[in-house]
């Protein structure tokens, strides 16, 4: 993917490194990136929120750190959590090829661990956006660490990939049903497939 990258794509052009992971993935090997068409939802919630703090939990190798990365104003901050040093060294370079390294901080690490130290560590007091796609399985803990560490105003955005396919029941089951939440649903597809998948926008009320 990264040789595709490096390939196929314009240095510094971030709409071309993201037209060439898909191209790679339609056309070569499928991964599992966010993909062109929930890339689309997600470039208009990033475009809604307009956000300067923006949290990726999970990275792998960088393709929606780069389509959010693409759309920030120039002071906003994109943190995104990598756990896998290998998807880490990949998403380096791809998110260094499309120029967007001043505005993201790549950190490795898991997101259970890193979440509480946010403020310490890179001085953000609350995030505007944080989309989640890392394992299925932390998306609930997660979120309820980001709430107890107090990583949410009266108006965060959480978007949530994958919350049909390979799906995430107690995320959904949590945040569709608390009265802190509100929650929309686009239905959508999984990546570079016909299978039905989405990605749940939620407002945190405070
Ligand atoms: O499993 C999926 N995603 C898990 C992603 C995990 C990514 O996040 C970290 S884990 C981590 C842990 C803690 N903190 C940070 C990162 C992994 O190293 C990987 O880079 C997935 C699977 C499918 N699918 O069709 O099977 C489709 C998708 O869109 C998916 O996102
Ligand atoms: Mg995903």
């Amino acid at each position: 993917m990264l040789a595709a990258v490096q390939k196929n794509a314009t240095r510094g052009d971030p709409r071309s490194v993201v037209k060439a992971i898909d191209q790679f993935c339609r056309q070569k090997e499928w991964a599992m990136n966010v993909g062109d068409e929930k890339g689309c939802i997600l470039d208009s919630v990033v475009t809604e929120v307009n956000p300067a703090t923006v949290l990726e939990l999970g990275t792998y190798c960088g393709y929606s750190t780069v389509r959010i990365a693409s759309l920030l104003p120039s002071n906003a901050k994109l943190i995104t959590l990598e756990f896998n040093p290998d998807y880490a060294a990949i998403a380096c370079q791809v998110i260094a090829w499309a120029g967007l390294e001043d505005k993201v901080q790549l950190v490795e690490g898991a997101s259970g661990d890193w979440i509480p130290k946010m403020k310490e560590k890179f001085g953000i007091e609350t995030f505007d956006l944080v989309f989640l796609d890392h394992w299925k399985d932390r998306y609930l803990p997660d979120t309820k660490l980001m709430e107890e560490c107090g990583l949410l105003r009266k108006g965060s955005i959480l978007l949530a990939d994958n919350v049909i396919c390979p799906g995430t029941p107690d995320y959904l089951e949590y945040i569709r049903n608390s009265p802190r939440y509100k929650s929309q649903y686009f239905k959508s597809h999984l990546e570079y497939t016909k299978v039905e998948d989405g990605l749940e926008k939620s407002v945190f009320l405070g």
